[in-house]
Order: C-alpha cells, then structure tokens, then sequence
C-alpha cells in the first residue's frame, strides 16, 4: 500500500525526470495559483463528502486533497522533513 512518503518520492521523480502524460508535471506547470485552486476544490470535496457521504467516497477525496498538497510542496521545494518539523 503507498504511503505519504511513497507519494512524496514519486511526485519528485516525476517532477526531475519530467515523464510525458504525466498529470504531475502538467499541474506543476500550471503554477502554484492553479495548484491553489485545485487544494480548495478537493477540501471542499472532502467536506461535502464527510457530511453526506460515506466513509470509502470521503476516504478517495482525502486522498486527491493529500495528492494535491504534496504537488504544492513539490511546486515549492518544501519537503515532507520541512512539514514533519512542524507536526
Ligand atoms: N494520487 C493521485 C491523485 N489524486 C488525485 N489526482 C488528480 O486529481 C484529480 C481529482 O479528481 P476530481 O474528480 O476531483 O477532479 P476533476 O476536477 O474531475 O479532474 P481534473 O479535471 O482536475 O483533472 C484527478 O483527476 C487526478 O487528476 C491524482 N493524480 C495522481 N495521483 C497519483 O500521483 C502519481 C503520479 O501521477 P501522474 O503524475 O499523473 O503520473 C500516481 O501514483 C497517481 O496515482
């Protein structure tokens, strides 16, 4: 099963190798405003889905909300040790 950390590590290869048909790459390239945008829908996502859905729908939209935070530290170099000093 893939963890955060497995995640982060992927995330970063694709941004250094820059692989074709990469969703990464192409959300990367649209910028830390778009990246923005994305992490407010998916929060939203996970909102609506705890409150009237059920516990796999909302578990699928924390995962894409998990996706998107890491192509944001991805975006600005930040970490997982970056973020885990904050915990
Ligand atoms: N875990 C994810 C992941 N979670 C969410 N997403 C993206 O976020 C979107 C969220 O789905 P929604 O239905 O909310 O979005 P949507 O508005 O319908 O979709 P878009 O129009 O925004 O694409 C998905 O369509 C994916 O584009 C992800 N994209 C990739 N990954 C993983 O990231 C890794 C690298 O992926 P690639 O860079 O695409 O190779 C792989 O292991 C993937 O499994």
């Amino acid at each position: 099963m893939k963890t955060f950390d497995d995640l982060y590590a992927e995330l970063k290869h694709k941004a250094d190798t820059r692989p074709e048909n990469s969703g990464t790459v192409a959300q990367l390239d649209a910028g830390v405003h778009a990246i923005g945008k994305k992490i407010v829908e998916e929060a939203a996502e996970v909102w609506m889905a705890a409150e009237y859905e059920g516990e796999d729908a909302t578990a699928l939209e924390i995962s894409q909300l998990l996706y998107h935070v890491q192509v944001m530290m991805v975006a600005r170099g930040i970490s997982l040790e970056d973020v885990y000093r904050k915990l």
